[in-house]
């Protein structure tokens, strides 16, 4: 029997891990790239081994000329690979705001969908160390703070499905040798490379030019700061619901002086959280909207209230804010 390639043994042990304590079955988003393509012909492997039933989304945008060619022949492949149940799933993007962010919140709805109507517990989603790396530059280059620099999780939970990220710890090196020992033929995106993008210049010139100046550890030391974080801002998300439940008020109130006994990170994160509980969507709150809110508790000087996207206000009444 031929040795097994370490790049198609690398990706297949991270498979298993991350199907460890997943109870049903699960579906592999798949765009046809080399990173999700991996991912499917590892899960059709590893998934039946461990008693799991596997299937495959591909998403067609219609952005693309010969997006539905390219979906449909990711079903087919997907098929032959033993994966079950199949599905394409087409999709229309909003012509509002950025496109790659429509394009992205339309596709993890259907993902989702299709999870939700099919019955699976879990979508694993090709996302892998460098994507991770990439996410962190861009966070702290956009000032994001903590929470963005803790990157993409490995797991999180929506609709009672978990989005699981298997290949964050396997490099996309890796991912593009594993589907050449398989002979797959991924599928490049031309927005990958499309230096319209932010993400995409980040991964042609912004990368390797610090691989270039600080070495190849980079891109691991930055995924590894995204571990890191993602610690932190779990223990400090914990601590401010609990410093948030002390500081209600009756009404949807909360008091201004259990709110001054906390440290800045820990209270700035209670407005964030209370600002979205209130129905101020998450990604238009923005840093500014959070630090007016943070004013009216230690810069109170009378000012007004702050309005909050979504047309929220929120005023200083003694010790109230509300
Ligand atoms: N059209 C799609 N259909 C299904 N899943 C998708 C699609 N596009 C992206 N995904 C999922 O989201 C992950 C991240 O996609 P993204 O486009 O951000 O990164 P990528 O590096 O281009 O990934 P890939 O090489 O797998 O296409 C993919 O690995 C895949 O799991």
């Amino acid at each position: 029997m031929a040795a097994l390639a370490p790049p198609v043994a690398a990706v297949r042990t991270a498979v298993r891990q991350a199907l460890r304590g997943v109870g049903g079955p699960v579906l592999v988003a798949c765009s046809g790239g080399a990173d999700s393509l991996a991912l499917a012909a590892a899960t059709a492997f590893v998934a039946p081994r461990a008693g799991l039933s596997a299937g495959l989304v591909t998403v067609d945008h219609g952005l693309q000329s010969g997006s539905a060619e390219r979906a449909a022949a990711v079903a087919s492949w997907a098929e032959s690979a033993g994966l079950s149940p199949v599905e394409v799933a087409t999709v229309v993007v909003s012509r509002e705001g950025s496109p790659e962010a429509a394009a992205r919140e339309a596709r993890y709805q259907a993902l989702i969908a299709a999870a939700t109507r099919l019955g699976a517990s879990a979508v694993l989603l090709g996302h892998t160390r460098d994507d991770q790396a990439e996410t962190v530059l861009l966070a702290l280059a956009r000032g994001s703070g903590p929470r963005g620099m803790a990157g993409m999780p490995r797991r999180r939970d929506v609709e009672g499905v978990a989005l699981l990220r298997p290949l964050l710890d396997v490099s996309r090196d890796e991912t593009r040798k594993a589907c050449a020992a398989l002979s797959l033929n991924p599928w490049d995106d031309p927005h990958n490379t499309d230096p319209a993008y932010a993400r995409a210049r980040v991964r042609s010139s912004a990368l390797p030019a610090l691989v270039e100046a600080l070495g190849a550890g980079v891109v691991d030391n930055l995924a590894r700061t995204a571990r890191l974080l993602a610690a932190d801002a779990a223990a400090l998300d914990a601590i401010a619901a609990a410093a948030l439940e002390r500081a209600r008020r009756p009404e949807d109130a909360l008091d201004v002086t259990e709110l001054q006994r906390l440290p800045d990170a820990v209270r700035t994160r209670v407005l964030h959280a209370w600002a979205r509980e209130r129905g101020a969507p998450p990604a238009a709150l923005s840093h500014r909207h959070v630090a007016a809110l943070d004013a009216l508790v230690m810069a109170w000087r009378g000012q007004g209230p702050v309005h909050l996207p979504g047309g929220l206000p929120v005023a200083r009444r003694g010790t109230l804010l509300s």
